[in-house]
């Protein structure tokens, strides 16, 4: 379970977030909606510990993201931005480094791992240094890092940038399947069609306000249209036209 309260960040004259509010419930897919430079991104930066509020409050399974980042950490699978990983290591040792800081050793660790390759069906790169992947094979590795220690919160930043139709097939399975085990996942998109084949909840972000949230049904509602793109572009719009 995901809560942000309140949050609001700024970077020199640049208000990123300002008041924003939201909740992603268990066993749900919420998407983080908005156009460049919205504030998805620091959003997910801060639920993910690595950034700080100016102010409001960010909780990930009931433990604070300022003051409890460890438990947090222990709880939550990331996907970055950018994939982040090690280029000098493999694609395996990437996935068993963040298993070990997850705690895992020995045969479980090993197991653990050995799952994840198969089911990304990334075995004939994980012996490969990072160096080199494509973007495909960099999301993938990067996938079975972020969810190598069954983490209950995954969060994902614009997951499917740059892969082809065959992987953002996978990627989709795989979120569903983390639906499915019960897991709260969030994760980030500016396409509203990403959001629509995916979402049980959507948030809409723009100029770092939440403008529009609920179910895709709430939201349609809401917007006064039946097409989720135009809901989304009525509501980018309306934001506009306030600031
Ligand atoms: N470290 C930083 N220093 C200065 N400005 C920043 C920094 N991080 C974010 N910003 C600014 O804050 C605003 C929100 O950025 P953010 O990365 O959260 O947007 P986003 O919705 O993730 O965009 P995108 O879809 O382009 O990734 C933007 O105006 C961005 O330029």
């Amino acid at each position: 379970m995901i809560r942000v309260s309140n949050l609001r960040k700024h970077f020199g004259a640049v208000q990123a977030l300002d008041d924003v509010s939201f909740t992603a419930a268990d066993g749900r897919i919420t998407g983080l909606l908005g156009h460049n430079g919205a504030g998805k991104s620091t959003t997910l930066r801060i639920l993910s510990t690595v950034m700080r509020a100016d102010s409001g409050s960010a909780t990930v399974n009931g433990h604070d993201c300022t003051t409890q980042s460890l438990s947090v950490r222990q709880s939550l699978g990331v996907l970055p931005h950018s994939s982040g990983l090690y280029v000098q290591l493999t694609g395996r040792e990437n996935i068993e480094y963040y298993g070990k800081l997850h705690g895992l050793r020995g045969s479980e660790l090993r197991n653990a791992c050995d799952a994840m390759i198969e089911r990304l069906g990334i075995s004939a790169v994980a012996s490969r240094r990072a160096k080199g992947y494509s973007q495909g094979e960099r999301l993938k590795v990067a996938l079975a890092r972020a969810l190598i220690h069954r983490p209950k919160t995954v969060i994902l930043d614009e997951p499917t940038n740059g892969l082809d139709v065959n992987a953002v097939r996978m990627l989709r399975e795989m979120i569903r399947e983390l639906k499915q085990s019960g897991c709260c996942v969030l994760f980030s998109s500016h396409v509203m069609q990403e959001v629509a084949a995916l979402c049980d909840d959507i948030v809409i972000i723009a100029r770092g306000r939440v403008v529009a949230q609920g179910t895709p049904e709430q939201i349609l509602a809401a917007l006064g249209t039946n097409d989720l793109e135009e809901a989304f572009v009525r509501a980018a719009a309306a934001a506009e036209d306030a600031a």
